[in-house]
């Protein structure tokens, strides 16, 4: 038996010995890169928290004392010190969450993977364990990337007006996000970094001084003043102390005693204190130290020793083919210009950074700021292209709207992993944004149907300078080209039937599925048209005369069905008096668990096959319920009925 599987819980972890630590250490790293390679996921991170994640598991009484996790991405460490040690299925349907999980465990708190929440969430703890008298510290881990986010800030800001609460900030300084990381935030931790002579310095005072219990310890505490002095004399002022926060370090975050010295000092400080590591993403494997990119942040499922990919092939994905128009576009417009929060090679900007490097920003992991600056590029005369993760938009929902939309400015975002994602989690899901920006004045929402859509909604977005625009692609490879057979105002026509009664309106990517629905309904004889909207807000007006003439409209759409694009339609034939019955297929409104992009979309009946089943369900009642061509059919859940004001009647 290892010495890893000999550990069930944190309390295994007390009574081994540094040498013992040290094989632990070199165990985990082994276990992580070849599981991890079986199953993909986020190999870097946690490579570099391995020390990091014995320690505190050491100094600290989870689940007594409280460990957050900021991001949770970098948290298999903590899994595998906390009884979680079958990574088979890691990010798998029924497998363990790529992420922390309180289904999973009482030592998991945070579930979401959005970044720059800890310090919040430590906040909110540190002050109900001080209201309600509770023991036990609240320990939350940061990296120096999530530390660019707004929202760590406002946590910092109230935090350090706290003097007698006590609470333990542990930044996980790796120097990068995916790239290096970016801004004064990050210069300002590489300064700190440069001071680590007096931390060794004191290290060594400690280690020989205290050994001579009396006369060492007054030693070392007039050593530890002198140092502080010495400190203040001759370094940069931490911005940490100006703030008000106690600091310790830098320390070497792959040293596990001089982790455990710092953190069980932090313990008896009675306030808030920030212990500043510094590791290393991908310690301990070379091809992620390697890999200049992002040091193996994500990695698929690969062969451990040689790094090559396995498993099927997949084709261009729609963040390359994004990512080779905008360049072309860049090279026709020079006031083309682009952001990204801290992904520019996972949203596709790496070219355009290399072709264009004067016109484009990494703003740091900091999406409201992205849009904002967004406004302030617009109003100065560019077009800025925001790209980020759909699911990480939702935060900047305010600046959109109130900064980019209030002042009509021209911007154009682009929301990679639209949709269901999968492996990720719930959180990561990026199924609400064609929800809440239904609200937005003047957004104008385009969702491309493959690559040749994608490439001609994002020029069309590009050349609209008195409004935001919005294109939104899902997490996988482009599918074949599907072309239009038609055209009914705005509406690409991709399918059409002699006798249709059913109109489905087929939401960019779901184009394929509405079409093989439209096959398997027209082999019961049922008859359909199938559009494609291109541009999904607004509706476009010839879609309520097309509508009059089926029985049924169903809306497709890889989003919440929850005020998406099918209500939208609903409304629009409201507006319109056009009275046929709407049925809206989307993404339920739940937290989705992890799986496969393909098995979510079947466990929630996005399929041809649920689809064609429930629409023609759907027939049969109206029939049943006598209702003639045109007219509404009989009631049916989930669909939105559209309730015809009388005459007169408003
Ligand atoms: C709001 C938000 N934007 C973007 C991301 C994507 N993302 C995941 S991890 C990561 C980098 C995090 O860097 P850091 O906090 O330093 O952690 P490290 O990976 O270096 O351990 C980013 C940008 C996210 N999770 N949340
Ligand atoms: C934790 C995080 O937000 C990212 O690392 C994300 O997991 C990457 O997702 P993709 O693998 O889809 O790029
Ligand atoms: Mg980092």
């Amino acid at each position: 038996m290892t010495i890893l599987e000999s550990i069930r819980g944190p309390r295994d972890l007390k009574a081994l010995s540094e040498a013992e630590l040290g094989e632990l250490s070199e165990e985990i790293r082994d276990f992580l890169v070849h599981a991890v390679a079986r199953t993909g996921g986020h190999l870097g991170p946690n490579l570099g928290v391995v020390e990091l994640t014995v320690a505190l598991h050491r100094v600290f009484e989870s689940p007594a004392d409280r460990i957050l996790w900021d991001t949770g991405h970098q948290s298999y460490v903590h899994k595998l010190l906390t009884g979680r040690q079958d990574f088979s299925k890691l990010r798998g349907k029924g497998g363990l969450s790529g992420y922390p999980s309180r289904e999973e465990s009482e030592h998991d708190v945070i579930e979401n993977s959005h970044a720059s929440t800890v310090l919040g969430w430590a906040d909110g703890l540190a002050k109900a364990r001080q209201v309600q008298g509770e023991r036990g510290h609240v320990v939350a881990v940061i990296g120096d990337g999530a530390l660019t986010g707004g929202m760590a800030w406002e946590a910092l800001n109230n935090i350090a007006a706290a003097r007698d609460r006590p609470l333990i900030i542990v930044v996980n300084d790796n120097e990068r996000s995916y790239a290096p990381t970016i801004g004064g935030l990050a210069n300002h931790l590489a300064t700190l970094r440069t001071t680590d002579g007096y931390e060794r310095m004191l290290a060594w005072g400690k280690d020989v001084l205290q050994r001579t219990p009396v006369v060492g310890n007054t030693v070392y505490e007039a050593l530890h003043g002198a140092k502080k002095g010495f400190k203040d004399a001759f370094a940069p002022q931490g911005l940490f102390e100006d703030l008000g926060l106690k600091y310790l370090g830098p320390i070497d975050g792959h040293d596990i005693g001089a982790v455990e010295s710092a953190l069980r000092r932090a313990k008896r400080f009675h306030g808030p204190v920030l212990v500043h590591c510094l590791t290393q993403k991908g310690r301990g494997y070379e091809p992620a130290l390697r890999d200049e990119a992002d040091h193996f942040h994500t990695v698929g499922v690969m062969d451990p020793l040689t790094c090559a990919p396995l498993g099927p092939a997949n084709g261009p994905s729609w963040t390359s083919v994004f990512g080779e128009e905008i360049v072309r576009i860049g090279e026709e417009r020079d006031d083309v210009v682009a952001i990204t929060a801290a992904m520019l090679h996972p949203v596709g900007l790496g070219r355009f950074a290399e072709r264009f490097p004067d016109r484009v920003w990494d703003v740091g992991i900091a999406e409201q700021h992205a849009a904002v600056s967004a406004a302030g590029l617009a109003t100065g005369g560019l077009h800025p292209v925001v790209a980020v993760y759909a699911t990480f938009l939702n935060r900047a929902f305010d600046q959109l709207l109130m900064d980019v939309a209030l002042h009509r400015c021209g911007v154009t975002f682009v929301l990679d992993r639209a949709g269901v994602t999968g492996v990720d989690g719930p959180s990561h899901n990026g199924m609400w944004d064609m929800s809440v920006l239904q609200v937005v004045p003047g957004l104008r929402i385009a969702a491309p149907r493959d690559a040749d859509q994608l490439r001609a909604q994002l020029r069309e977005a590009v050349a609209v300078d008195d409004a935001p625009t919005l294109l939104r692609f899902p997490k996988e490879s482009v599918g074949p080209a599907v072309p239009a057979v038609d055209r009914v105002g705005a509406l690409d026509v991709l399918h059409a039937a002699d006798r249709p009664e059913v109109l489905l309106v087929a939401v960019g990517v779901m184009a394929p599925v509405c079409l093989g629905a439209a096959e398997l309904l027209e082999a019961r004889g049922i008859g359909c048209t199938v559009v494609d909207p291109r541009w999904v807000k607004p509706v476009d007006p010839a879609l309520a005369p097309l509508a009059a003439r089926h029985r049924l409209v169903a809306v497709v759409e890889d989003n919440s069905r929850a005020a998406g694009v099918g209500s939208a339609v609903a409304l629009a034939l409201g507006d319109a008096e056009v009275d046929v019955p709407v049925r809206r297929f989307g993404i339920p409104e739940q937290f989705l668990a992890h799986a496969k992009r393909a098995e979510v979309l079947a466990d929630i009946g996005l399929t041809p096959v649920e689809i064609a089943g429930r629409i023609s369900a759907s027939l049969a009642v109206g029939e049943r319920a006598g209702e003639r061509a045109g007219e509404p059919a009989g009631e049916q859940p989930g669909d939105e009925r559209i309730v015809m004001p009388a005459q007169g009647e408003y």
